[in-house]
């Protein structure tokens, strides 16, 4: 039987991944709320969805099966118990769990085939669309004009953050902001419900039920037992060291994590925004995350008698070519470390690269100094088109989750 989650490194051959098209989500931002919905501006939606459809075209080109998230969660749902049992939950979620507005939602959100209602969800729900005209004291109190009952969810097409697979389980987290809370309930639903893992009873390392938050843009799986975390603004150490310890104690294969600290900042959200891998010894780094001297802060997480046991480092370069066994090691840095290309490329997700082969990767076209110098060191760069997607703050990596990749030989 093939295996449903796979993922024993960052650069094995993706073979399966999902997606999730931008779609009308997109479209209910509005200069008001998007600070709150973790956008810089409003990408327009017609032109997203080509760039995106052209993301997935090169994947497809070579080798890789896409998925689409809607089309998973629409299928995980089929069951009718099961999509009210995930209504109830997203409802309430959306900060109603229970009176008038809860019943007319969970009402009117029945009425739909799964997918549409999954679509329509992630949409959101305006209060115009229930019959409904006495809402709950709370909703007419708090924000009468606000046209959004359920608020849509626009950050979908960064599936990397919601869940993150780490060899043959996953973690689904528990995400920072409100705006993408609601996001790891699709995966929850999928993995228990969806045919394709249902039957495989695939492990869950860490549940999205948890006070502590980690996303999946700080999580990297570098091969089969060392991961790299980021803590960053959106994972906390006490995550790390709770995901850390799950995975030591549940044969997952896993013995090493280095907690890697980053700034805490708009730009640099999540450890993928500034440091991706890219080949055995190759990796992209933004440098502004280093001290002149190469310097970082890290700390690497071993099973101990009593635990787990925490060594700090400072030197990134040594952590990784001793952890990693290399003689050497290549880090790439983002618009060849210029002081006005390199911060002004990974704002754009310069150093946000996909891998989709040891050695080969998928950026931004936008990126044109960064993409020249992974050139330059040997890399085989496919470029897909840029100006709108990047305006959500993600990248390639950002944009996929993969599900499986071909191990790596040893
Ligand atoms: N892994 C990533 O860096 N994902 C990008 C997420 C961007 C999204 N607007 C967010 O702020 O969460």
């Amino acid at each position: 039987m093939i295996a449903s989650i796979n993922v024993k490194s960052e650069i094995g051959k993706l073979t399966t991944v999902i997606l999730k098209r931008p779609g009308k989500e997109i479209e209910n931002i509005t200069p008001a709320t998007m600070p709150r919905l973790l956008f810089d501006d409003i990408p327009y939606l017609p032109i997203a969805q080509k760039e995106h459809d052209q993301f997935a075209e090169i994947l497809k080109q070579n080798g890789t099966e896409v998925l689409y998230l809607d089309d998973l969660a629409a299928e995980a749902l089929k069951d009718t118990n099961v999509r009210q049992k995930f209504l109830q939950q997203m409802i309430a979620e959306s900060g109603f769990k229970q009176g008038k507005t809860a019943d007319a939602l969970q009402d009117y959100l029945s009425g739909f085939a799964p997918l549409a209602m999954v679509q329509h969800i992630m949409e959101g729900i305006r209060k115009e669309e229930l019959p409904l005209k006495n809402f709950d004291l709370k909703n007419i109190s708090e924000n009468n004009d606000y046209p959004f009952l359920m608020d849509p969810m626009p950050n979908l097409y960064f599936t990397r953050d919601p869940a993150a697979s780490i060899g043959d389980g996953l973690s689904i987290n528990r995400m920072t902001f409100t705006a993408r809370r609601r996001e790891s309930l699709f995966m929850e639903y999928i993995i228990a419900h969806h045919q394709r893992f249902a039957s495989q009873r695939v492990r869950v390392w860490r549940t999205r039920n948890h006070h502590t938050r980690i996303e999946g843009g700080d999580e990297l799986v570098l091969n089969d037992h060392i991961l790299a975390i980021g803590v960053s603004q959106r994972t906390s150490a006490e995550a790390i060291q709770d995901i850390a310890g799950s995975l030591f104690e549940n044969a997952s294969g896993y013995d090493t994590v280095i907690a890697i600290k980053i700034p805490n900042n708009h730009a640099m959200m999540h450890l993928d925004t500034v440091f991706t891998m890219v080949n055995y010894d190759q990796f992209t780094v933004h440098p502004a995350i280093l001290t002149k001297q190469g310097q970082i802060d890290s700390w690497i997480l071993h099973p101990a008698k009593d635990g787990i046991s925490i060594e700090h480092h400072r030197d990134l370069k040594q952590v990784l070519k001793n952890v990693l066994d290399l003689d050497d090691l290549d880090l790439i840095p983002t618009g060849n470390g210029d002081p006005i290309a390199a911060p002004r490329e990974q704002w754009n997700d310069g150093s946000n690269t996909l891998a989709i082969a040891p050695g080969e990767v998928v950026t931004y076209n936008r990126n044109y100094v960064s993409n020249e110098i992974l050139r330059k060191h040997g890399l085989k760069v496919h470029e897909i088109l840029s100006s709108e997607l990047s305006r959500g703050r993600g990248g390639p990596r950002c944009m996929s989750m993969p599900l499986v990749r071909e191990d790596l030989k040893k």
